[in-house]
């Protein structure tokens, strides 16, 4: 094991050969504490810290310098080695992939997230947002769960708009199904993290957890080939200026688009099936976890809830008619208080790249082979980027508080940024105005926080219950 400029920094203690895998061992992945003991590690080694594990250097970062530096970087774009572990499920979709490939997929895929596409989707986005505040009516007064609920609203209009396919209610069953497998993936996917000896995927796969793991993966990868068969069945649409039997514009789903590419041999139906899964996920887990996070800071502050209310009183006046993307567009304050629930719950809270090519960060080299985290998380409530940054404040993106263009990044920033960053911010737009013109939120118990824990997604580690009641 050859000496590196990283093992200067400070970090874990490193015991001979095995580094601080010890540390990590023994923990309660499900209960968030390796999500804590990250946050402890932030607070007591600084700015940048290696976390050694046998001959793997991990540098972690969450000063806004740093930060800049790695995304920004164009040629490091290559996902570090956990992120591997997601390869049965992901394949190498537009998430996990690297090099030639990425490039490729990345081409075929930008022109589904085009302005016009997504004004077209906006029209499922809408009719989504209304059946979820019917179906949010029926529940009025009660303590809701978020989580499931809104899990459904995005995981259906992902289906809907990107895919093409609509979620019969008799696939209700396969839903449910399909976003508990997700959710376990993940505890899966911590278990293993923490535990270097299934990092190897032969002992891995024998083992009790790796053959849970197989079932899961056939739950999720029956879904995504059912949604992949029926479009297929279905599709007729040639390009978006057709027009249906009754003179509306049809949607140029972003599967079509695949399917397209397909017949033109740039795709095969495994790499077909890599995207559905990679845009299936990142399209509704995401967005579910912002919707919940963000609901539940609702809940929990009238005053906020009011000052949306009246920017959205000051677009429409009396009238119920849904927004246009117009309008969508007029409401400033209500995308402040999503950038701030996204800065204090990002839903990515951090990412990580394999090193492919030596850079610095200021005179400090990061060597070819090792890895570096950026931890959102922790960039967003750096005291020197936030006044109080607890706090949960949206007029703060209203009043340029923020100075530096990295130190508000939930999307990532550079060459790998999220390629569904308008989509969701407009689905966010459209469902939180629809709730907050029909609904005032209550929380269960005023100023409570839930504990967290981060798989793929930051998720809350129990339940969070918000009333809606109806105005
Ligand atoms: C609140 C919502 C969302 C947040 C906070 C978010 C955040 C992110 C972040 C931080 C990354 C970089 C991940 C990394 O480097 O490892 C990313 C990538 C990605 N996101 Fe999103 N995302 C959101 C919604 C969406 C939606 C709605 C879609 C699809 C419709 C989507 C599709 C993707 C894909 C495919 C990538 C990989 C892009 C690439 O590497 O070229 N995301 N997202």
């Amino acid at each position: 094991d050859k000496e590196s400029p990283l093992d200067k920094l400070p970090g874990p203690p490193r015991k001979p050969i095995i580094g601080a895998s010890l540390e990590f061992l023994r923990m309660d992945t499900s209960a968030g504490d390796l999500f804590l003991k990250m946050r402890c590690y932030a607070k007591e080694y600084g700015d940048r810290y290696v976390v050694k594990v046998f001959k793997r250097r991990i540098l972690h970062v969450y000063g806004v310098k740093d930060v800049e530096v790695v995304l920004a970087h164009s040629r490091n774009i290559t996902k570090s080695k956990p992120y591997t572990f997601l390869q049965p499920w992901l394949g190498t979709g537009l998430l996990l992939s690297a090099g030639s490939k990425w490039h490729r997929r990345r081409k075929i895929l930008t022109p589904a997230f085009h302005f016009n596409i997504l004004k077209y989707f906006c029209e499922v986005i809408k009719e989504k947002s209304r059946d979820l505040v019917e179906r949010l009516k029926k529940m009025t007064g009660e303590d809701v769960e978020l989580m499931p609920v809104v899990s459904d609203f995005t995981l259906y209009t992902i289906c809907e708009t990107a895919m093409g396919t609509q979620l019969d209610s008799d696939k209700s069953a396969a839903v449910v199904k399909y976003k508990n497998a997700i959710l376990q993936i993940g505890d899966l996917l911590l278990s293993r993290l923490t535990k270097v000896y299934l990092h190897k995927e032969f002992i891995f796969r024998n083992l009790p957890i790796g053959r849970q793991f197989e079932k899961c993966l056939d739950v999720v990868h029956s879904f995504a080939n059912g949604v992949i068969m029926d479009r297929k069945k279905n599709r007729v649409i040639k390009n978006t200026e057709d027009e249906d039997a009754l003179g509306r514009k049809k949607r140029l789903a972003m599967l079509d688009l695949l399917l397209e590419a397909e017949a033109g041999g740039e795709i095969d139906l495994e790499g077909i099936q890599e995207e559905v899964n990679t845009f299936m996920f990142e399209g509704h887990d995401t967005t579910a976890m912002a919707l919940t996070f963000g609901l539940m800071l609702l809940a929990d502050d009238e005053r906020v809830q009011k000052c949306i209310y009246e920017e959205l009183q000051g677009i429409f006046g009396d009238s119920d008619r849904q927004p246009t993307m117009a309008e969508l567009a007029e409401m400033k304050y209500l995308e402040a208080v999503i950038k701030e629930t996204l800065r204090l719950y990002p839903s990515v809270p951090f990412i990580a790249r394999e090193i492919t090519e030596t850079f610095k960060l200021d005179d400090l080299e990061v060597p070819k082979g090792s890895e570096v985290a950026v931890h959102i998380y922790d960039l967003h409530r750096r005291e020197d980027l936030y006044s109080e940054p607890l706090v949960f404040r949206p007029e703060r993106f209203l009043d340029g508080e923020l100075k530096h263009p990295y130190g508000f990044v939930p999307f990532s920033a550079g060459p790998r940024n999220c390629i569904g960053q308008r989509f969701a911010m407009i689905e966010m737009k459209c469902v939180l105005s629809e709730i907050c013109r029909s609904f005032t939120l209550q929380a269960r118990e005023k100023g409570w926080r839930p504990k967290l824990m981060a798989d793929m997604v930051l998720r809350p580690a129990e339940p969070i219950y918000v009333k809606f009641i109806k105005r």
